[in-house]
């Protein structure tokens, strides 16, 4: 049975790797050493009914990491820049499964997304890969929506507006808006219970709170989410775009086997990434240029029947509201497309809105899936 080294499994994305892997019997097929980057000797956990056989490794012990046949971290970039280059230094084979994005871009990496890029996966094992890197959460979940349309080669061109859940940027910001939400419910309280009250009192204290020294922002880099937005995801890359921006065509041009973001033959996207109070389930707007006018009920088609977990919602209100949300979405695997229509600048602009779970097709589930490639081969 393979050795499967599992680092990260305490935190937010390993947490729910190992939910996934328990509901899918993954354990039963694995010898799991759970790592630790803090509490190396301690009891390892027991998932799906497996004990391992032995306590938690030191997670930068790399002749400990060595001997497994397969490693999956969600530890982190830094983790991965630490101790990826030692291990493989030090000759080893095996096969490392990351949700970090260090190695996303080496060109031995392959951005693993299975029911999108299969034929890559395949290309790269049969080549002798063995490197497998998750994708970034929107690029990935764009991709799970509207694979079918990249897969019959009909995108020129997409600008994806996003709206980002507060869980991409880590757990404790998550924390941080429900406290936020908690500061604002209660500096209007009273007013809230009195019927009488001006709404306009109520929304000037609102926004007094949102501006005070003391509202909880820290993790936010010192700006409000609750009641607002914040137009910027991660550091400042060339042209003018958020990094958060420039993986969308960088990745997603890798995810489907093109050549490089912004050279002849890729498809160029780029867009807007903005951070919104959703708890865990990225929301996109997209304006897509197809290269020839394809009618609406055979896009939609086409996207239906892509993948198991991609969903058309008719473009109606009532199931719109209903269906094409985060609340909807939140802790499944099914990826809602809707809003589905020819735009007014021509037949082959298509308007779509998606939305999608950025903890499970965003991060944890393609790992847990290449995990079975390899050990289903
Ligand atoms: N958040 C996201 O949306 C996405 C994250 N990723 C990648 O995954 C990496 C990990 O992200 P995420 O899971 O959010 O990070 P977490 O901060 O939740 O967990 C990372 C590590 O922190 C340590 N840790 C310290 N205190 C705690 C605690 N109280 N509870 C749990 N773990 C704790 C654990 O390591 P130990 O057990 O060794 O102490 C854990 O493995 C990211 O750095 C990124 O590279 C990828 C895609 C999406
Ligand atoms: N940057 C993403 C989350 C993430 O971790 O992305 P990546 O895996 O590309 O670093 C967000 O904020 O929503």
């Amino acid at each position: 049975m393979n050795k499967v080294g599992l680092v990260g499994w305490r935190g937010m994305v390993g947490s729910v790797l190992m939910q996934r892997m328990v509901e899918e019997g993954d354990f039963a097929h694995i010898e799991p050493v759970y790592f630790s980057t803090s509490a190396a000797g301690g009891k390892a956990p027991v998932f799906g009914g497996k004990e391992a056989s032995l306590p938690l490794q030191d997670a930068s012990n790399v002749d400990m990491i060595r001997q497994m046949d397969i490693v999956i971290t969600c530890q982190g970039g830094d983790y991965t820049k630490a101790v990826y280059p030692q291990l493989r230094a030090a000759g080893w084979t095996g096969h490392w499964i990351d949700a970090a994005s260090a190695l996303r871009m080496e060109n031995n990496a392959v951005i693993v997304l299975d029911p999108v890029n299969m034929n890559v996966i395949k290309d790269a094992l049969v080549k002798g890969g063995r490197d497998w890197i998750g994708g970034n959460c929107t690029v990935s979940l764009m991709l799970m929506g509207l694979g079918g349309l990249f897969k019959q080669d009909l995108v020129e061109w997409v600008s994806a507006m996003t709206y980002q859940a507060a869980s991409g940027a880590g757990a404790q910001n998550m924390r941080e808006l429900l406290s936020q939400m908690g500061v604002l419910h209660d500096t209007v309280k009273a007013e809230l219970a009195d019927p009488a009250s001006a709404i306009l009192d109520i929304d000037r204290k609102v926004a007094e709170a949102m501006r005070s020294a003391d509202f909880p922002v820290k993790n936010f880099r010192g700006v409000p989410l609750a009641g607002s937005l914040i137009p910027w995801i991660d550091i400042p890359v060339d042209n003018g775009q958020s990094k958060e921006e420039w993986k969308g065509g960088a990745e997603c041009n890798k995810i489907l086997g093109r050549p490089a973001f912004r050279s002849a033959g890729s498809i160029p996207i780029d867009g807007l990434c903005v951070r919104i109070g959703a708890m865990r389930c990225h929301s996109q707007g997209l304006t897509i240029k197809l290269r020839k006018d394809v009618p609406l009920d055979e896009v939609s088609d086409i996207i239906a029947k892509a993948n198991d977990w991609v969903k058309v919602v008719p473009n109606q209100r009532e199931i719109s509201e209903r269906e094409l949300t985060p609340t909807a979405v939140t802790g499944t695997l099914t990826v809602p497309v809707g809003r589905l229509h020819k735009m007014a600048m021509g037949p082959e602009y298509l308007g779509a809105f998606t939305v999608g779970d950025q903890l499970l097709w965003g991060a944890a589930e393609p790992l847990r899936r290449m995990l079975r490639i390899l050990l289903d081969r």
